[in-house]
């Protein structure tokens, strides 16, 4: 129960089923969420076992939150899955604050995502794109059907490998690309699972957990990736000193228990491997899932596609040979349909969990010490008071406007905002324009059967 101090709580829903399929719960969590919002408002609280949960589902909360109140509740909950895939919190994105985060953060910052960094991986990045062409030109001579979730997966882990990790994994004679991308399918399926020993007091949860093979499951998904993990860097070890410095994967391995600065901080294979774990499910998956969706809608909306295809071959001329990062803003209607599919499909709906480090008011309520805290940017992004025919698909409502990605429109949080915000904003946002501007460049796209 949280403490109303100047309103009344909402008369909320009190206790969602616990016992249940919580395994699918945890991935469906924001339509859920949705669906209660709009019954109950944009405040709600919800128990999950002991756990106090609040739910922000207006533009306004959420200001409050990572705004007003970034520094109190940029902690993240210590959940049972989060903590087996971060090698116990040994991450970015689900460790809890403080100077090991802010250390790893530090480090990330420099080895991949300065600005001199993502300058120095434009070739790998032009060289990916080049390839994703290449492949479909094949299925388009032959009139093959495409799986783009494929393609894309390849093209977005192809790059992110080859800049993070140093290698293309391509040529790894341990795993091939559909493998790679069930093990990343399966680690999203279990880091979103709610563990029962979450939420129950200490000992039942526990048990039921280890009974019903839940927890299991879990540990299963995760130690195959770490295994993977395990072999680059046994790679990176065998190619070793030949190579340069400029990836993050060698450059974590010549730091490996060394004392950073001026901290007590050292770094270890832990850490390493939580790294690789959070670049390839936070980079690689919602890069993917964004182009998938993009695509969909504009096999969905023939007039967007139309619309943008003329305006970038108008743009571009008619005869490039290859795409370059020198020809990505230059189609502004790409970017408002990328903003549009953000605005529909976050990859993120109900961001990452935040927790209270102490008790805070949200829109007049008391929100106490240790309360789970969720943005619901899918609902927000759907507030017929933000949004005029917020369903409709329609990228024109960004034209003029000066909403930006970068955490400063609440209405607008495809890389959320504050302290623990994504660091891989601009790469992320390169990889999308450079992909999609390729397959709408190269290609026409229609649905089978001409439907
Ligand atoms: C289109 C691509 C991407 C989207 C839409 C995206 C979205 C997000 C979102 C919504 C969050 C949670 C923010 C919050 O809780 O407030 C996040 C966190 C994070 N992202 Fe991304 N991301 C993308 C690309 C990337 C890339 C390419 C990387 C790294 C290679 C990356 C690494 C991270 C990390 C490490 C965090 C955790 C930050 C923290 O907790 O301090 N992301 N991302």
């Amino acid at each position: 129960k949280l403490l109303p101090s100047k309103k009344k709580l909402p008369p909320g829903p009190t206790g969602l089923p616990i016992i249940g399929n919580l395994h699918q719960l945890g991935r469906s969590l924001h339509s859920v969420f949705h669906k209660l919002s709009l019954e109950h408002g944009p405040v709600m609280l919800l128990r999950f076992g002991v756990v106090p949960m609040a739910v922000f589902s207006s533009k306004e909360a959420a200001k409050e939150v990572l705004k007003t109140h970034d520094l109190e509740t940029c902690t993240r909950p210590k959940l049972v899955a989060n903590g087996l895939f971060s090698r116990n919190f040994k991450d970015i994105g689900f460790t809890q604050y403080g100077e090991d985060w802010r250390e790893m953060k530090k480090l990330v910052g420099l080895e991949l995502f300065s600005p001199k960094k993502h300058k120095s991986f434009r070739s790998i990045r032009e060289d990916e794109g080049d390839l994703l062409v290449k492949k479909i030109s094949k299925s388009a001579q032959t009139q093959t059907l495409i799986d783009l979730r494929k393609s894309f997966f390849s093209f977005t882990a192809g790059t992110i490998f080859r800049i993070a990790f140093g290698q293309n994994f391509r040529e790894y004679s341990f795993i091939d690309m559909e493998k790679l991308e069930e093990l990343v399918l399966e680690a999203e399926t279990n880091v979103c699972i709610l563990a029962l020993t979450d939420f129950l007091p200490t000992g039942f949860g526990w048990l039921v957990d280890r009974i019903s093979g839940r927890h299991s499951r879990m540990n299963n998904a995760f130690s195959k990736l770490t295994n993977f993990f395990q072999h680059v860097i046994d790679e990176q070890l065998k190619i070793g000193k030949l190579q340069d410095n400029s990836n993050l994967v060698s450059a974590m391995l010549d730091m490996i228990n060394i004392p950073t600065n001026l901290t007590s901080f050292k770094i270890t294979s832990d850490h390493l491997i939580a790294m690789m774990s959070d670049v390839v499910l936070a980079g690689v998956n919602a890069g993917t899932v964004t182009m998938i969706w993009l695509m969909a809608e504009l096999a969905r909306h023939p007039r967007v596609m139309q619309k943008l295809q003329e305006e970038i071959r108008a743009t571009l001329g008619s005869n490039k040979e290859r795409i370059t990062e020198e020809d990505l803003q230059k189609v502004e209607y790409l970017n408002l349909v990328i903003k549009e599919t953000f605005i529909l499909h976050p990859s993120s709906p109900l961001l990452l969990p935040r927790e209270t480090m102490s008790g805070i008011e949200i829109q007049g309520y008391h929100i106490p010490k240790n309360t789970h805290i969720k943005i619901n940017t899918y609902t927000i992004g759907r507030d017929p008071k933000v949004w005029t025919n917020p369903d409709e698909f329609y990228p024109e409502r960004f034209s003029n406007s000066s909403i930006s990605y970068k955490g400063q429109h609440y209405e607008f949080l495809p890389f959320g905002a504050g302290r623990r915000s994504c660091p891989g904003m601009n790469l992320g946002i390169t990889i999308l324009e450079l992909g999609l501007l390729n397959v709408l460049y190269f290609f026409d796209w229609s649905l089978p059967n001409g439907n």
